[in-house]
């Protein structure tokens, strides 16, 4: 297991989003108007939505690559959301199951005018996608040895499960050793980034998936 730490201060976090940054703002209003009463955030949040919620997803858009990311688990469009702002150039499937979360979404689509985003109504172990993932994120959805399951077998052989995690990861991933071999998950390794003061210090696990082993 390696650990890295990645960096990301003001400025190059803010020349990383450009004039994207409006958008993102935009979002963050509309989150804090309406996602405590559509049950997306707590109270407690609203304060820190911007550095807790909101810069801690956008710090991962740099390991995202151009072609399609799915997003398990949605909610209130953390990551997902955040990360199709930061990156128009990379294809986004928000796979949530919640009727009104799935409602909240495509009404932020239209509203920040996204064209790179498809909002999935679905659980992860039924969606049924056109095309398999080049990466997965998921933010607060389980624990790994859940996880692994519901998102590895979306991706393509060689592409990658890109999952914020918090402080508990590496007991996590000692935990997940039956599914991560089941999914030939390889390189895995853990970055903690936000370590400056822009935003929380989150952690990643990020892997790459490999051809799946039959079930015997
Ligand atoms: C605690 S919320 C986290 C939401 C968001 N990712 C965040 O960080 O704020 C967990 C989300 O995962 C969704 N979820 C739970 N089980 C799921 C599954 N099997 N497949 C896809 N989404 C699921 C829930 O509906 C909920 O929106």
């Amino acid at each position: 297991m390696t650990n890295n730490t990645i960096e990301v201060e003001p400025a190059v976090a803010a020349e990383l989003l450009g004039d994207r940054i409006e958008l993102l703002r935009q979002f963050t209003e509309n989150l804090s108007a309406r996602g405590e009463e559509l049950g997306l955030i707590g109270p407690l949040e609203l304060p820190r939505i911007w550095t807790r919620h909101i810069l801690n997803c956008a710090i991962v858009a740099p390991l995202l690559r151009p072609g399609l990311v799915g997003d398990v688990g949605s909610g209130a469009g953390l990551p997902g959301l955040v990360l199709a702002v930061a990156r128009p150039d990379v294809n986004f499937a928000l796979i949530e199951p919640m009727e009104r979360r799935v409602a909240w979404l495509n009404d932020q689509v239209d509203e920040l005018g996204l064209v790179n985003v498809t909002v999935v109504r679905a659980r992860a172990e039924e969606v049924r996608l056109a095309d398999p993932l080049d990466q997965v994120t998921a933010r607060a959805v389980s624990s790994l040895q859940k996880l692994v399951p519901l998102t590895a077998p979306l991706v393509r052989p060689g592409g990658e499960l890109v999952l914020m995690k918090g402080a508990a990861v590496d007991n996590e991933i000692v935990a997940a050793q039956k599914q991560l071999r089941k999914y030939r998950i390889s390189l895995p390794e853990v970055l903690v980034l936000g370590t400056g003061v822009l935003s929380e210090e989150t952690r990643v696990f990020r892997a790459t998936v490999g051809e799946r082993v039959p079930a015997n």
